[in-house]
């Protein structure tokens, strides 16, 4: 080490008051940041959103949906490479003193999986700082497009897990979830069979997460246990992979995963490209990343009483969880806080861009317009109920559209304001029924904290509010996936030494958005019978 290189490394972060901490999430449709002061309060917020500003990959909702069957849903890795690209040119010119940054951590969209070439530790770890992320790492990959949390190509692979270890029950006791189809376990599987060569050729395996936090360390980073729980190969209550999954997945697995850690580990300091180009302070730590689920738990500082309700491009319900529980529909994940304990997770593949498409065909595209036709109907709908699964949904597993009146089966409402009410209460009743199913208990004193991109309509969160019978609240900020990646940051660094509960003890308290009417429960309940009673029908058929 040359001695400036040694005397910067001897420089203090910032004064305790002045330090910060950036928190990433890497989504969906978006790649965010935000850098957040000692008292965790947000300083800035940056977006890189894929399919408006890095058209080239044709992206449509951040994702490639192969049109021959709606199965393979696949992303070019080097696009996320090139969003980190934009991201940091962005908080650049937003000023941001990356100097002062204590520690950084991340979130991504779970499941995903990214596969490293031979020797792509090596390119990590020499990066030249005068020159882009993406312009060194986009030979990286052995397998250059990433199968996502949408894709649902993998049914073949799912059976074989769950054979390998005596069916789906136990697959749910070891794992916290039975086989699913784009849990990256599967995934990892059908790239075995099919690009033997390419499975052959990879050196490390990564999550979302786990490849952003990589880019970060200039090395591979581990997987940590909370996104890790998502893969359908780790034992989330020895917290190590199954051999017998990780056998039935494919050869040599253990060394491309490496380790798992609890998920506010320090990994590492920031690597000598951020310090070069960016001006990183050597002393910043870089904390595991985790699923944006997990996250999104962090920021909304869920604890026990509460229902999350993410309205993100999936729709996530979800909940902090004492003991694992088996379960053959919903997931059990390992806690990212504390890995003694747990979340329970339930998800929705056809949310936002389902309520785009109704948006788009009903409302002219415009959400005012979308909020008018959904207050002009009715709790209830006059008895129509809707189900809209664009693409193959995870709970129920159905396709298509569904339009009921009182009556029965119909191809077509009558009315724009009916369409969209049927939508909004059929994606409602779906995740009271299932949360229902789960064990959760909803109704009297359940509190509801909602977030995600469609968090900030009233509207839809008041129909929310109506099917649980219960109240909305909200945080000011929507992006929770990005801000608990930003406690997590300080969380990690600060670990043992203060607790997450201290942490965030004098934070604001949520606001609250909506209450139920007085006759939500008598509309609604008999409401998820019916629609138990239609999913058991389309399911039969
Ligand atoms: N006013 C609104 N009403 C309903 N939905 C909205 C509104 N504004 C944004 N959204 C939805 O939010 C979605 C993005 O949410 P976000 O949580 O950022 O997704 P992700 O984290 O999965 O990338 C968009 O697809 C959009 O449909
Ligand atoms: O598959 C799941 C959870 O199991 C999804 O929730 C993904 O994690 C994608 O998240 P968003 O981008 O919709 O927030």
């Amino acid at each position: 080490m040359s001695c400036a290189a040694n005397a910067s490394a001897k420089k203090e972060i910032a004064s305790i008051g002045d330090r910060t901490f950036l928190g990433l999430d890497l989504s969906t449709q978006t790649l965010k940041a935000c850098v957040l002061n000692d008292k965790l309060e947000v300083l800035k917020e940056v977006y890189v959103n894929f399919d408006s500003e890095l058209p080239e990959f044709r992206t449509i909702g951040g994702a490639i949906i192969d049109k021959a069957d709606n199965r393979n849903v696949t992303v070019p890795t080097i696009m996320w490479v090139k969003a980190l690209d934009m991201l940091m040119d962005k908080l650049m010119l937003e000023g941001i003193d990356f100097g002062k940054i204590a520690a950084v951590s991340g979130s991504g969209q779970q499941h995903g999986t990214v596969y490293w070439q031979r020797s792509a530790e090596e390119t990590l770890k020499n990066l030249s700082s005068s020159d882009f992320l993406h312009q060194q790492l986009s030979s990286s990959f052995s397998v250059t497009s990433s199968p996502i949390w949408m894709d649902s190509s993998t049914s073949k692979q799912c059976k074989q897990l769950e054979e390998a270890v005596g069916g789906p029950e136990k697959l749910a006791e070891i794992t916290g979830s039975r086989a699913y189809e784009r849990f990256s376990g599967s995934q990892i599987a059908k790239v075995f069979q099919t690009k033997p060569d390419a499975y052959k050729n990879t050196e490390k395996i990564s999550l979302v997460s786990s490849f952003l936090c990589s880019i970060l360390l200039g090395k591979i980073a581990p997987i940590d246990i909370s996104d890790g729980s998502g893969m359908n190969l780790l034992n989330i209550r020895t917290k190590k992979w199954d051999q017998t999954l990780l056998d039935a997945c494919g050869p040599n697995l253990a060394e491309k995963l490496g380790q798992s850690v609890p998920s506010y580990s320090d990994v590492g300091s920031i690597s000598r490209y951020f310090k070069e180009r960016y001006n990183f302070n050597p002393n910043c730590r870089v904390i595991a990343h985790t699923g944006d689920n997990p996250a999104s738990l962090m920021g909304m500082r869920l604890n026990e009483g509460w229902i999350a309700v993410s309205l993100g491009t999936s729709d996530t319900v979800f909940l902090w969880l004492k003991e694992p529980k088996s379960v053959l529909d919903g997931h059990v994940l390992c806690n990212p806080i504390d890995e003694n304990v747990y979340m329970a997770l339930l998800c929705f593949k056809n949310g936002s861009l389902t309520r785009e498409r109704i948006k788009n065909k009903c409302a002219n595209g415009s959400w005012d317009i979308f909020d008018q036709l959904l207050n002009s109907t009715p709790r209830g709908n006059f008895g129509n109920m809707g189900l809209y699964y664009d693409i193959q949904e995870i709970l129920p597993f159905l396709q298509g559209d569904y339009r009921f009146t009182k009556n029965g089966s119909t191809c077509k409402f009558t009315s724009l304001e009916v369409e969209v009410r049927a939508l909004v209460e059929g994606q409602f009743l779906a995740k009271r029924a299932y949360a229902e199913d789960f064990g959760i208990q909803v109704g009297q004193g359940t509190k509801i904290l909602a977030t995600g991109g469609a968090s900030q309509n009233k509207g839809i969160l008041q129909v929310l509010a109506d099917v649980f019978n219960s109240p909305v609240y909200v945080f000011k900020e929507a992006n929770s996936a990005m801000i608990g990646a930003g406690y997590q940051a300080k969380h990690g660094l600060l670990k043992p030494s203060m607790s997450y509960g201290d942490m965030i003890y004098n934070l604001p308290q949520p606001e609250l958005a909506c209450e139920p009417y007085p006759d939500a429960a008598e509309i609604y309940t008999p409401m998820v019978e019916r629609y138990r009673s239609i999913v058991k029908d389309l399911i039969r058929k």
